[in-house]
C-alpha cells in the first residue's frame, strides 16, 4: 500500500507504477515470510486449528485462479466457480490462496464471523479504500466506534411507527404502476429491472425504490419515475453512473488487495462519481440552506446529521457519504428482490395463483394494504423468503479478521480452521442458502410452502432448517450489523407486490427482447449443477444480485386499468 500510494502520489508512468507495485509484493513477503509463518505455525497449534485448505493455482500468488474468477465473472452461473473450488476441496471453508482470503459456505463459521466473534472482525480498511471515491465514511463503510455512532443515529428512521405509514409506498407506486400500463397496453416488453450496460436504462423497481427510499429517508423524492413519464431523462445518467460505481466497488472486492493494479491509469470510479454528485449535491446544498427553517420533511438531515455534524462544517462531502451509504443500502437490494418475485411469479403460476388468491381474501380487488394485512399474509411472506433464499440481494459478503482465531467448521472434515489475523473472509449467501446437506434434495426448487409451518400470523416464517440452522438463512446479514432497513424492505416488497398483483392480469417473460448474449447459454439446458438447467435467465452479481441485461416482461393489466393510461410519452 505504501509503495502505491507514493508511486500514485509522485505522478509515475502507469506501466512503471504496475512494476513497482508488482514488484513489492514478493519483496514484502520475503520481510514479513519466515517469522511470520513460524508465528502462524505456533498459534495454529495453540488454538487447536488446522490450515484452510487452499485452491492450488499454478502461477505465483494463484495469480491464475485470480484471473478466472476475473474473467468468469458475469459468464458462469452467480458464485459457480467457489462452488466448484469448494467442491474440489471437500471443504465448506476454503482459501482461494489469493492474499490469504478464505471463502466461506458453512454456516456455523458465518456465525462466528458475525455474531460470537463479531469483535473481532471488521469491514477494514482496505474495504473502505475500494469503496472510498464512491461511498466515503459512512455506515457501511465504518467500523468500530465511528460505525457505532453512524447506527444509534440511523436507528431512529426505522421505528415501528414510521415503517407502518404506507402512504410513502403509495405515492410511488402509483407513478409505477402508471409507467407500467404505458407499456402493457401496446403490449411492448419492458425492462423492469436495468441493464448495467444501457444508456437509457427503463429501471422501473430501481427508480420505484430510489423514489421511495429518497422520499422515507429525506422527506423528498429524486422523481426518478416522473422522469422517464415527462421525456426528461436526466436520472437515467444518474442510475447508470451508480450502477457504474457498484458494479467496480464488487469487482474490487472480488480482486481483493490488488486491485489498484487493474486500474493503473487513476480511480476508475471517478467519471461514474461526478455523475452521482452532479445530482446529488444540489439536494444536500438545498437542505443546507434551509438550516435555520428545518421542517419535517428534513427529518433525516435534521436527524442523522445532527447540527454539530453538519452545519459548523458545511461538508458537502461528509453528508453525500452518508446519503450514498442509504441509498446503496436501500435501493438496488429492493430492485433486487422485486425483480427477482416477478421472475418467480412468472416461472411458477401455481404460486402466482395462490398468491393472488391471497390478495383478494384479504385485500380485495383494489384497497391500499395496510400493516394488519401484511401480517396476516404469510403465503406471501413465504414467497418473499423463499425469492431471499434462492437469489439473496446480497450474495456475498466480506470481513477481515482483526486478531486470530479458530472457525469451528463443522462442515469442513479437518474439523476448526484456523483463521488468521488481518486476513479477509467472504462469506457467500448464495451458496449456504443452496446447500443441499442443509437445505434437503429440493434445495434448488423455488417451494414457498417450505417456510409455511405451524408459526402463527404476524410471526416470523421459519423452515425447520432455519429453526435448526438460524445461520444457514441470512439474506439480511445477522449479528449487531443485521440490516437495519429489513422490516421496511418486508413493508415495501409486500406492498408493491400486492398493488401489482391487484392491477396486473398475468405476467411472462419476453425473451426475444433480452439482449444479445444476456440468456442462458445453451449447454446450461443438460446441466445438472444447481438451477442451471430451470434458470431462464441470468442471475450475476455485482454487490447486489441481478439479472444480466435485465428481466424483460410482458404485462397484462386487468380491466378497468388497462384503458386508464394509453398513449406513450416515451
Ligand atoms: C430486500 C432488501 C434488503 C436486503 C436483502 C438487505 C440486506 C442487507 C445486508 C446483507 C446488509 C449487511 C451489509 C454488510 O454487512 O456489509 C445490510 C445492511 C444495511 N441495510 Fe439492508 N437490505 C435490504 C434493504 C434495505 C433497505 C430498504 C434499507 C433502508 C431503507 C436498508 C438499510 C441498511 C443499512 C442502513 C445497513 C447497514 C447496517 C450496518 O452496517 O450497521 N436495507 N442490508
Amino acid at each position: 500500500h505504501v509503495v502505491l500510494r507514493a508511486a500514485g502520489g509522485v505522478g509515475l508512468p502507469a506501466w512503471l507504477k504496475i512494476v513497482a507495485y508488482a514488484a513489492s509484493i514478493p519483496v514484502a513477503q520475503y520481510i514479513r515470510g519466515i517469522p511470520a509463518n513460524r508465528a502462524r505455525r505456533r498459534d495454529m497449534a495453540r488454538l487447536g486449528a488446522h490450515p484452510v485448505p487452499r485452491v492450488k493455482g499454478w502461477l505465483p500468488g494463484n495469480l491464475d485462479v485470480l484471473w478466472n474468477l476475473v474473467v468468469s465473472d458475469g459468464e458462469e452461473y452467480c458464485a459457480e466457480t467457489m462452488r466448484k473450488h469448494a467442491e474440489t476441496l471437500q471443504s465448506a471453508t476454503f482459501d482461494m490462496g489469493i492474499l490469504w482470503a478464505s471463502q466461506v459456505l458453512d454456516p456455523a463459521n458465518v456465525q462466528h464471523v458475525l455474531a460470537t466473534s463479531f469483535n473481532d472482525f471488521e469491514k477494514g480498511v482496505k474495504f473502505r479504500d475500494m469503496f472510498d471515491l464512491f461511498l466515503g465514511q459512512g455506515i457501511f463503510t465504518t467500523d468500530g466506534e465511528q460505525w457505532k455512532e453512524h447506527r444509534a443515529l440511523a436507528k431512529p428512521f426505522f421505528s415501528r411507527e414510521r415503517i407502518t405509514d404506507f402512504r410513502c409506498f403509495d405515492r410511488h407506486a402509483d407513478k409505477m404502476l402508471h409507467v407500467m400500463a404505458l407499456y402493457a397496453n401496446h403490449g411492448d416488453p419492458m425492462d423492469i429491472q436495468a441493464r448495467t450496460d444501457s444508456q437509457f436504462p427503463f429501471d422501473i423497481f430501481c427508480r420505484f425504490s430510489m423514489d421511495v427510499g429518497t422520499d422515507f429517508l429525506f422527506g423528498r423524492c429524486v422523481k426518478s419515475l416522473d422522469a422517464l413519464i415527462c421525456h426528461d431523462d436526466s436520472f437515467g445518467r444518474f442510475s447508470t453512473a451508480f450502477n457504474a460505481a457498484t458494479h467496480l466497488g464488487a469487482t474490487r472486492v472480488r480482486i481483493g488487495s490488488l486491485w489498484p493494479l487493474f486500474e493503473p491509469f487513476g480511480d476508475r470510479a471517478a467519471p461514474a462519481v461526478n455523475i452521482i454528485r452532479d445530482l446529488i449535491d444540489p439536494i444536500i446544498q438545498d437542505a443546507m440552506l434551509k438550516k435555520g427553517q428545518l421542517q419535517s420533511s428534513d427529518r433525516l438531515i435534521a436527524t442523522i446529521w445532527p447540527s454539530s455534524l453538519i452545519y459548523p462544517t458545511l461538508d458537502v462531502d461528509l453528508v453525500r457519504a452518508e446519503v450514498m451509504n442509504i441509498l446503496l443500502a436501500a435501493r438496488d437490494t429492493m430492485a433486487s428482490i422485486l425483480t427477482f418475485t416477478i421472475y418467480c411469479l412468472t416461472q411458477h403460476p401455481g404460486v402466482q395463483d395462490a398468491l393472488r388468491h391471497e390478495v383478494e381474501r384479504v385485500v380485495g380487488e383494489s384497497r391500499e394494504p395496510t400493516h394488519e394485512d401484511i401480517r396476516e399474509m404469510r403465503y406471501l411472506r413465504a414467497v418473499l423468503n423463499e425469492v431471499l433464499r434462492l437469489f439473496p440481494p446480497v450474495p456475498f459478503n466480506i470481513r477481515r479478521s482483526v486478531g486470530s482465531s479458530a472457525l469451528p467448521s463443522p462442515l469442513s472434515p479437518q474439523g476448526p480452521l484456523y483463521m488468521p489475523a488481518n486476513v479477509s473472509i467472504t462469506f457467500i449467501s448464495l451458496l449456504i442458502h443452496r446447500r443441499t446437506d442443509i437445505w434437503g434434495p429440493s434445495a434448488h426448487k423455488f417451494d414457498p410452502e417450505r417456510w409455511l409451518g405451524p408459526s402463527e400470523p404476524g410471526e416470523d416464517l421459519k423452515t425447520k432448517v432455519h429453526v435448526a440452522n438460524p445461520f444457514a438463512f441470512l439474506p439480511f446479514n445477522a449479528g449487531p450489523r443485521i440490516c437495519l432497513g429489513q422490516q421496511f424492505a418486508y413493508a415495501e416488497a409486500s406492498f408493491i407486490i400486492i398493488r401489482l398483483l391487484q392491477r396486473v392480469k398475468s405476467f411472462e417473460l419476453a425473451p426475444e427482447a433480452q439482449p444479445e448474449g444476456s440468456l442462458p447459454p445453451a449447454d446450461w439446458a443438460s446441466s445438472t449443477i444447481g438451477r442451471e438447467s430451470i434458470e431462464r435467465c441470468r442471475p450475476v452479481s455485482s454487490l447486489v444480485l441481478s439479472i444480466k441485461g435485465g428481466l424483460w416482461i410482458r404485462a397484462k393489466m386487468k380491466e378497468g386499468y388497462a384503458h386508464l393510461h394509453d398513449g406513450n410519452p416515451l
